[in-house]
């Protein structure tokens, strides 16, 4: 093979590389909405964020999923299965090349309640009560997107409601 192909080949393997070195590590955490409200936990550990609010999740382990990994973190740490869906809100910076994705997720199965000693309290949260709570900083730069999905999810549930009221024979101009 010529020197040139050769030195081409090492050239994309090298960028390869890099990219995957510079992959950071992804912390995904569910922004579990039940109708109008979102679920959010109040960490037990470790000291540095203990007390502080977030959306329950964890790392995304090598080679995983990242749905995968949410719905194992939510199974560990508060027993419930849950289906993931869309991203919400901006990957926020955590530091030493990590970052906060929050996914949004529904309960399938189970009743949210603290498994592994992560979390001490879990708090069903309207949009309007978001603020009640004293969240990590990095959850600070998703909840206007979290606000924004509930006032949508409760417009469409008002709108199906509507509807299903509109449809009633009785209701039939
Ligand atoms: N799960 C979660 N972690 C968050 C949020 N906001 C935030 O700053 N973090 C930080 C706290 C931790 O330093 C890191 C996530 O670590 P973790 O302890 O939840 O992850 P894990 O369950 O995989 O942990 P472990 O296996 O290493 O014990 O991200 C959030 O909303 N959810």
């Amino acid at each position: 093979m010529p020197a040139r192909r050769i030195r081409a080949g090492a050239g994309v393997l090298l960028g390869i590389a890099t990219l995957l070195a510079r992959e950071p590590l992804v912390v995904v955490a569910g922004v579990v909405v039940d109708a109008d409200r979102v679920l959010a936990a109040r960490r037990a550990a470790p000291s540095a964020h203990a007390g502080g609010w977030e959306f329950p999740g964890g790392k995304v382990e090598p080679g995983e999923e990242e749905d995968a990994a949410l719905v194992r973190e939510l199974r560990e740490e508060l027993g419930i299965t849950v289906r993931v869906g869309e991203r919400v809100g901006p990957d926020v910076d955590l530091g030493g090349s990590a970052v906060l994705r929050c996914r949004v997720a529904t309960v399938r199965s189970g009743t949210p309640t603290p498994q592994a000693g992560d979390h001490d309290r879990i708090r069903w949260l309207k949009g309007e009560e978001l603020t009640e709570v004293d969240w990590l900083p990095a959850d600070l730069a998703v909840l206007p997107d979290v606000r924004a999905l509930l006032a949508a999810t409760a417009t469409a549930a008002e709108n199906r409601a509507e509807r299903a009221h509109d449809d009633r024979p009785d209701n039939a101009g």
